[in-house]
């Protein structure tokens, strides 16, 4: 059955990077990928634009394509924006449908401080997004604890509706958002790093840029 794989995030801008590995995703695990913003961050500052702000965004970057689909569901639940609480339900409604968590490689590394993180892989895949600058080895306890769901064939994922883990190697592209955010507040124009669709409507950017 083909996936539904799930990319969580601040998204505080999304950027290139974000739809690059999105979309790379897709293709390699032939999967639809749904990218899901974070109303609460659960372990990041409150974010700069809000909820709706970053919406705006993403619908801004999404439009011209199908492969990749925003999903607001988290904006709807108050305080923080745990994993699990919305994994649990994506698997009410999916029944037995392969479910792929997409984590970045960075974020990945510190999995062990999530919420109920063991149980991530009870109603979940997880596929691990390769990062320019993140070590590819993992803490030791994390790497113990996975051992025993990691596989390297896509195949695998396909078969069961959870508990495997697949790195996946996409183009490394070096973007952040916390780069992004200082240069617009140095009323610097990133244009190749965002998506285009964010320069068409001058009010998109402006929760990160200051006033002179
Ligand atoms: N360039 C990138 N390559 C691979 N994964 C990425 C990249 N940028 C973000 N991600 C992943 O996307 C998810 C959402 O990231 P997030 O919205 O926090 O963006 P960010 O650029 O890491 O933000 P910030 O710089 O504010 O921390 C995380 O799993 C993160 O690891
Ligand atoms: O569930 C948790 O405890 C948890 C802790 C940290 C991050 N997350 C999720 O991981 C995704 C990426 O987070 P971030 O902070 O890197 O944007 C986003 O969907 C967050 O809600 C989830």
């Amino acid at each position: 059955m083909k996936p539904l794989a799930i990319f969580g995030g601040t998204f505080d801008p999304v950027h290139l990077g974000h739809l690059s590995v999105a979309w790379e995703a897709s293709e390699l695990l032939d999967a639809d990928v749904h990218l899901m913003p974070a109303n609460v961050p659960p372990h990041k500052p409150p974010p700069t634009a809000s909820a709706a702000q970053r919406v705006a965004m993403l619908r801004a970057a999404l439009q011209g394509q199908s492969r990749l689909t925003l999903d607001t569901r988290e904006l709807e639940r108050e305080g923080p924006s745990y994993t699990i609480d919305t994994l649990i339900e994506l698997r009410e409604e999916q029944g037995a449908r392969p479910l792929v968590l997409l984590i970045g490689a960075d974020a990945f590394a510190n999995l062990a401080t999530w919420h109920r993180w063991r149980e991530l892989f009870d109603v979940a895949h997880i596929g691990v997004l390769s990062r320019p600058g993140v070590d590819a080895t993992w803490p030791d306890a994390l790497e113990r604890e996975v051992a025993g769901c990691r596989t390297a064939d896509v195949s695998a994922l396909r078969g069961l509706p959870a508990g495997k883990l697949i790195e996946l190697a996409v183009t490394p592209l070096e973007i952040s958002a916390t780069r992004i955010r200082e240069l617009l507040v140095d009323g610097r124009e990133p244009r190749y790093l965002l998506p285009a669709g964010l320069f068409d409507d001058a009010g998109l950017l402006s929760p990160y840029r200051v006033s002179r």
